[in-house]
């Protein structure tokens, strides 16, 4: 009998509803292609839509029906409508009572190019961004972003092993990149400011504590956030692997990605709320990392790789099925690459292309349809 996956969709403001309808049209073909997928989507309001309609920025009911799915699947929120509303109501603060409420405590964020002519695109030199590959680890519910100091030591060391373990657990299956034969030793690069925050000091020491009780077969090498921030643009290849920083440098270091691979609309991010790869599938939000960019709402030019390939991470980690999710980033390889490396060359503006949002989405909605029939996966 087919099991039934539960579903949450938040579709959010300006592009989110956009690119969501992309991402669901993946889903649709699973479903066709699929005798035993069965998913149950909700819907949800979030953000400036949730704000305007019920005058918060998501409601008690759609934090619930999130703890009741098996995955939201999340567009973006905000937009200029809303700058004049007081901070604790803002559209972003349904994200953050989102991740609170589920405690997706690790938001995962790979950076890299998912198609070798993406290298065109960044502004990097080819020789600096070839072969960039690296998954930034980002404490998801603690630091800066959550307010109060927490005041019980217990807690915040808790709130860094369980990120840590999230790290370690990524780096053993990813090693030094996804794409690379190297087979040194797993690294994670650890990204703080030892140097001038308690803080900082604090989350060092809780990380080498757990690297070394737990994970001693894995490198760990520490650089500090802001010379991160410099080495990622000058030298980026050197974190392939893992990047471990808390809730604010993650957020900002995970934008510079999309500076190296030259679009934010292509970089995908899951919040798990559990360790992925353990031998169950965890709950999780699936985002793009970018924002609900007001500036090209409306007009078609929204780029739907970065939510496409977050469902690609959704099917990974929450249902279990690596082999669709591996299918769905070949599917979105095929429709980027050029025609001259066998691609169809079809990508958004911010790509260099002309191709609208809608149309991305049903190249790669066509290629995951040919690539699940020819690899015969029912
Ligand atoms: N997860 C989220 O919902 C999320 C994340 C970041 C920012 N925000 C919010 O989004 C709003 C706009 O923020 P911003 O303009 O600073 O950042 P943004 O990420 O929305 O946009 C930055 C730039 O990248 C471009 N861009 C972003 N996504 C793109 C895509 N898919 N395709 C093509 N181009 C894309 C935009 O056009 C813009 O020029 C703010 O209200 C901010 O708080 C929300
Ligand atoms: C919208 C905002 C709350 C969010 C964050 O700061 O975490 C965003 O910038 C992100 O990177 O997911
Ligand atoms: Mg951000």
């Amino acid at each position: 009998m087919a099991e039934i996956r539960k579903l949450l969709v938040l579709p959010g403001d300006h592009i989110g509803p956009e690119i969501i309808a992309e991402a669901l049209k993946i889903l649709a073909v699973l479903e066709e292609e699929l005798p035993n997928f069965k998913v149950q989507i909700s819907y949800g309001l979030i953000g400036g839509a949730s704000l305007d309609k019920t005058g918060s920025a998501i409601t008690d009911e759609v934090l619930e029906t999130a703890v009741a799915s098996d995955a939201v699947l999340l567009g973006s929120v905000g937009g200029p409508e809303w700058a004049h509303v007081p901070g604790a109501l803002s559209p972003e603060k349904g994200i953050l009572h989102l991740r609170q409420r589920l405690d997706a405590f690790a938001n995962i964020r790979p950076c890299r190019f998912y198609a070798s002519s993406l290298l065109n695109q960044s502004p990097l030199k080819p020789e600096i961004a070839a072969g960039v590959d690296f998954v930034l680890v980002r404490e998801n519910c603690g630091g800066a972003y959550f307010g109060t100091k927490t005041e019980f030591e217990d807690e915040a060391r808790t709130e860094v092993e369980r990120c840590a373990r999230v790290s370690a657990a990524l780096a053993r299956t990813f090693g030094r990149g996804k794409n690379t034969d190297d087979k040194s030793p797993a690294i994670v690069w650890n990204a703080d400011k030892a140097n001038v925050l308690a803080s900082g000091r604090f989350w060092r020491t809780v990380t080498h504590d757990i690297f070394e009780r737990e994970f001693p077969d894995i490198e760990l090498h520490d650089q500090l956030a802001d010379s991160m921030a410099m080495v990622m643009v000058k030298a980026p290849t050197k974190f392939n692997g893992v990047i471990h920083t808390d809730n604010t440098f993650g957020d900002i270091l995970s934008d510079i990605s999309g500076g190296i691979v030259g679009s934010l609309g292509v970089l995908p991010s899951a919040s798990v709320c559990g360790v992925p790869g353990s031998e169950k599938p965890v709950k999780g939000i699936y985002e793009a990392v970018h924002g609900s960019a007001p500036d090209i709402s409306g007009t078609g030019q929204a780029n739907p790789i970065a939510q496409i390939l977050s469902l690609a991470m959704l099917l990974r980690y929450s249902f279990s099925m690596p082999r669709q999710a591996d299918l769905l980033e070949d599917a979105v390889r095929k429709t980027l690459e050029v025609r001259e490396h066998g691609g169809l060359g079809i990508r958004t503006k911010d790509l260099g292309g002309s191709a609208s949002t809608q149309d991305v989405g049903d190249a790669v909605a066509f290629q995951f349809r040919t690539l699940l029939r020819s690899a015969d996966i029912k």
